[in-house]
C-alpha cells in the first residue's frame, strides 16, 4: 500500500444475479482527502459504498482500512476500526428526540446493566457523549431542533442528523451517501463548511453525490464510476474536460459540463 492510504480497494467485483454491477474496481483514498464518488444513475456507487461499509458482500476483491483487510467484517467491527457512513434515506426512531438519537449513536453507550449499576466511568462516558452530541448538533445546525422528536424534523434535517450520528463514533473515515439530496441550497453551503472543518480535524471523507456544485466546493478529488468501472480520477475542475467523464454522462446530465 502507499504509505498514507486510509482505504484501498482492489479488484472488487459484484453481480446481482446476471447484472454485473462492479467490475474489478481499483482505487485508494489517502489520509486527509475529500473524495467525491460520482457516476450516472445505476453506475454502482451505492453498491460500492455498501460493500466497503460491510452491508453487502463482494463476489471478489480486497478492501483494506489503514492496511488491514476488512472485507467481510461486520459493520459494528468496522465502526470500531474507524469507519462510519450515512445513508441516502436515513430512518429515524419515532419517539426519541433529536438529541437522544445522537446520544444513542455514541459507541461507548452501555446497556441496561449499566443503567442499573452505573459506575463513575459510565457517567463520565455519558457526559462525554452528551458534550459531543451537543457539539455536533451545533456544527450541523440542529441545535434549534435538538428537543423535537426526530420524526418531526424535515427531510434535510434528518440527513444532517444522520451525519451527526455517524460522527458520534469519532470515525477517521466517513462515507456519505448523497448528503445534499433534499437539502436546501443554503444548508448545502453550511454542510460544505462543516465537512471542511471535520476534514481539518483529521477525518477523511468519501462522498457519493450528484450535485456538481457541491462536489466542486467540497472535494479535493473525484472518482467517476460508469457501468461499474472507474473511468476517471481527477480534480473537480478537470471533470468537464475529461473525455471519459463526458462520455459517461452524455445524455444523462449536462451538469458535469458546468462544474
Ligand atoms: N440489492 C440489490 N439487488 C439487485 N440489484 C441491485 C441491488 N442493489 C443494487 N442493484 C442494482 O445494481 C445497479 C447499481 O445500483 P446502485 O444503486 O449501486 O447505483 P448508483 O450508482 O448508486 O445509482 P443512483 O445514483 O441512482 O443512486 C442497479 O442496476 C441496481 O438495480
Amino acid at each position: 500500500m502507499s504509505t498514507n492510504a486510509i482505504l484501498e480497494v482492489k479488484n472488487l467485483a459484484k453481480a446481482f444475479a446476471a447484472n454485473k454491477v462492479l467490475h474489478h474496481v481499483n482505487f485508494e483514498v489517502k489520509q486527509g482527502e475529500i473524495v467525491g464518488l460520482l457516476g450516472p444513475n445505476g453506475s454502482g456507487k451505492s453498491t460500492l459504498l455498501n460493500i466497503i461499509s460491510g452491508f453487502v458482500g463482494p463476489d471478489a476483491g480486497e478492501i483494506r482500512l489503514v492496511g488491514r483487510s476488512i472485507a467481510g467484517m461486520p459493520t459494528y467491527r468496522l465502526v470500531q476500526e474507524g469507519m462510519a457512513r450515512t445513508f441516502q434515506l436515513p430512518i429515524m426512531p419515532q419517539k426519541m428526540s433529536v438529541l437522544e438519537v445522537a446520544m444513542a449513536a455514541a459507541t461507548d453507550a452501555h446497556g441496561v446493566f449499566s443503567t442499573l449499576f452505573r459506575t463513575a466511568r459510565d457517567r463520565a462516558a455519558e457526559r462525554r457523549a452528551l458534550e459531543r452530541a451537543r457539539h455536533l448538533l451545533d456544527e450541523l445546525l440542529l441545535t434549534r431542533v435538538a428537543h423535537l422528536p426526530a420524526s418531526a424534523i424535515s427531510g434535510g434535517q434528518k440527513k444532517l442528523l444522520g451525519i451527526v450520528c455517524a460522527l458520534m463514533a469519532e470515525p477517521r473515515l466517513l462515507m456519505l451517501d448523497e448528503p445534499t439530496a433534499g437539502v436546501h441550497p443554503n444548508v448545502r453551503n453550511d454542510i460544505v463548511q462543516a465537512l471542511h472543518r471535520l476534514n481539518a480535524s483529521g477525518v477523511t471523507l468519501v462522498i457519493v453525490e450528484h450535485d456538481m456544485h457541491f462536489i466542486r466546493d467540497a472535494c479535493s478529488r473525484c472518482i467517476v464510476l460508469d457501468q461499474g468501472e472507474i473511468v476517471a480520477s481527477c480534480r473537480p475542475d478537470e471533470l468537464a474536460s475529461n473525455a471519459r467523464v463526458v462520455q459517461a454522462y452524455l445524455g444523462a446530465s449536462v451538469e458535469v459540463a458546468k462544474a
